[in-house]
């Protein structure tokens, strides 16, 4: 089956507070979005990425493809206003039956055993989520508090977030309404349900500058 990674880098990094967008901040004298894309070429000689970013920042990315990668396995879309639109410009690319793989951009420890595992569950079932447990307590906020959840039912959800393009392209043709912070929840929209698989601890989102910090480490073979 064919694999398409669409990795989404359209956002702007608000909470990061950095100016040039997460994506492009130095991690060890690299991009940040380096170690993403790196990763999942590695993953399968047979996967082509879909590179989604932000209208500006289109010849800085493809200065990266061009120092770095296979140029005929990378190809750049502009981003929208949403992560939600991101994508839905991304998968616009795909033009063939596939496996797709949406990823955040700035998940850049994703390892390509998690990829692999998610690629394996997509083709089984047609989906692919990875989750990891809370190690946090877990409270959900009511109109006049909150309530104590038990964390051993709820999860923390992560990138890559792979279907079969069967299931995924018809599922984006739905008019968003409210937030959808991913896939998943687009596809339950859509009223199909999704499968779990096991994510990866280290696998996770840069959002804020301690993100980098402990970025820093991991890619250094420190324990966070
Ligand atoms: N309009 C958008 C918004 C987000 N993203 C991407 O979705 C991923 C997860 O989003 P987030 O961490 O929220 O990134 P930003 O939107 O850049 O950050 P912030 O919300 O702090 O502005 C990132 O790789 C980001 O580049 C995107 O492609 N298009
Ligand atoms: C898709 C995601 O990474 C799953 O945890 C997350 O929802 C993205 O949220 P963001 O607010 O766009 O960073």
């Amino acid at each position: 089956m064919k694999k398409i990674a669409v990795i989404v880098a359209g956002g702007t990094g608000t909470r990061m507070g950095a100016g040039l967008p997460k994506q492009f901040l130095l991690l060890k004298n690299k991009p940040l979005l380096y170690y993403t894309i790196d990763t999942f070429l590695r993953a399968y000689d047979d996967l082509d990425i879909v590179l989604v970013l932000p209208e500006v920042y289109t010849d800085m990315g493809q200065e990266i493809i061009d120092a770095y990668f296979d140029k005929d396995r990378v190809r750049i879309t502009i981003g929208g206003i949403s992560r939600f639109e991101s994508v839905k410009n991304g998968l616009q690319l795909v033009d063939d039956e596939a496996i797709i793989f949406v990823h955040d951009a700035v998940r850049c420890l994703v390892s390509p055993e998690l990829i692999r595992r998610c690629y394996e569950q997509a083709v089984e079932t047609g989906s692919a989520v990875p989750v990891v447990p809370s190690s946090d307590s877990v409270r959900l906020l009511t109109e006049d508090g909150s309530d104590a959840l038990d964390r051993e039912n709820v999860v923390l959800v992560q990138t890559p977030q792979v279907f079969h393009s069967k299931l995924l392209i018809p599922a984006f043709s739905i008019e968003q309404k409210g937030k959808f912070t991913d896939e998943a929840s687009v596809v339950e929209a859509f009223g199909m349900k999704v499968s779990l698989v096991e994510g990866e601890k280290n696998n996770i989102k840069i959002t804020h500058p301690i993100d980098l910090v402990i970025a820093e480490q991991l890619l250094n073979g420190n324990p966070a």
